[in-house]
């Protein structure tokens, strides 16, 4: 039997709007299994980072189920939310999110500072990490000397230092050029499928849908379609 990644039951998302309120996700149910490589895709406000900070415990449903790697999100608190963050998750963002004054080898070691793992370990899980990305030689540099193709590989080396069943990607190719785009979506499809890591991304980009092996549109906080594909292969 598959391993499932996520499941999520009868979720709504209600955020205060003037006197009212603004319903962002209505009854939305979906799961994902262990080793998919998936999108979030739709318009404008159809509620995909909505729906991907709760995946990723960053916020609550108003409404319904959400268990997690087997975690119930919806009823942590802030604090068990961000422990979980931290030993479960990766998450990749379009602004990449390094840290300035630290080295590439500092930004990637900092989620196994806060994992509490010894100095043996970090070193070797970072080497590792690097080394995957093709960036071992950047170790030394700080964010603002890189380009936005080895910035993002800093940021993706990041998420997966820690080995997480379950990455984040919020419009992860929305600040590169298409050449960029394209190796990066290579780089975390061979992530995908040798280390085994789900990936759930939320794109507008038909670079990054290209590569999706299931692709699930949404509407106005609904799903509208959930699609099956066949992805382009990393050798395309
Ligand atoms: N904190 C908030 N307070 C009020 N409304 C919010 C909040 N966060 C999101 N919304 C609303 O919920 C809807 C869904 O937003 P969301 O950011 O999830 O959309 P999206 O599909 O990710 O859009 P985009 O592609 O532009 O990033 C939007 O109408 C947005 O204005």
């Amino acid at each position: 039997m598959k391993e499932e990644i996520f499941a999520l039951k009868h979720i709504y998302k209600r955020f205060p709007l003037g006197e009212g309120e603004f319903t962002a996700l209505k009854d939305l149910s979906l799961s994902m299994q262990a080793a998919e490589f998936a999108g979030l895709v739709g318009p404008s406000g159809s509620g995909k980072t909505t729906l991907l900070n709760i995946i990723g415990g960053l916020d609550q449903p108003s409404e319904g189920e959400a268990i997690v790697l087997g975690q119930d999100v919806a009823k942590m608190s802030a604090k068990a939310a961000a422990n979980f963050r931290n030993l479960e998750l990766g998450f990749i963002f379009q602004q990449f999110n390094l840290l300035p004054v630290y080295t590439v080898f500092e930004n990637v070691e900092f989620p196994l500072l806060l994992q509490k793992k010894s100095k043996a370990e970090r070193q070797k899980a970072v080497k590792e990490a690097l080394e995957w990305l093709g960036i071992a030689h950047l170790a030394n540099k700080k964010p603002d000397k890189l380009s936005g193709g080895e910035g993002q590989r800093v940021a993706i080396a990041r998420a997966i230092v820690k080995r997480p069943k379950l990455i984040l990607a919020d419009e992860p190719t929305a600040n590169l050029d298409a050449a960029n785009a394209h190796n990066i979506m290579r780089l975390m499809r061979r992530l995908n499928q040798e280390l085994g890591t789900s990936f759930l991304f939320s794109t507008h980009d038909e670079k990054v849908m290209a590569y999706l092996e299931r692709i699930i549109h949404l509407r106005d906080g609904e799903i509208e379609k959930d699609e099956a594909k066949t992805p382009k292969t990393v050798s395309e």
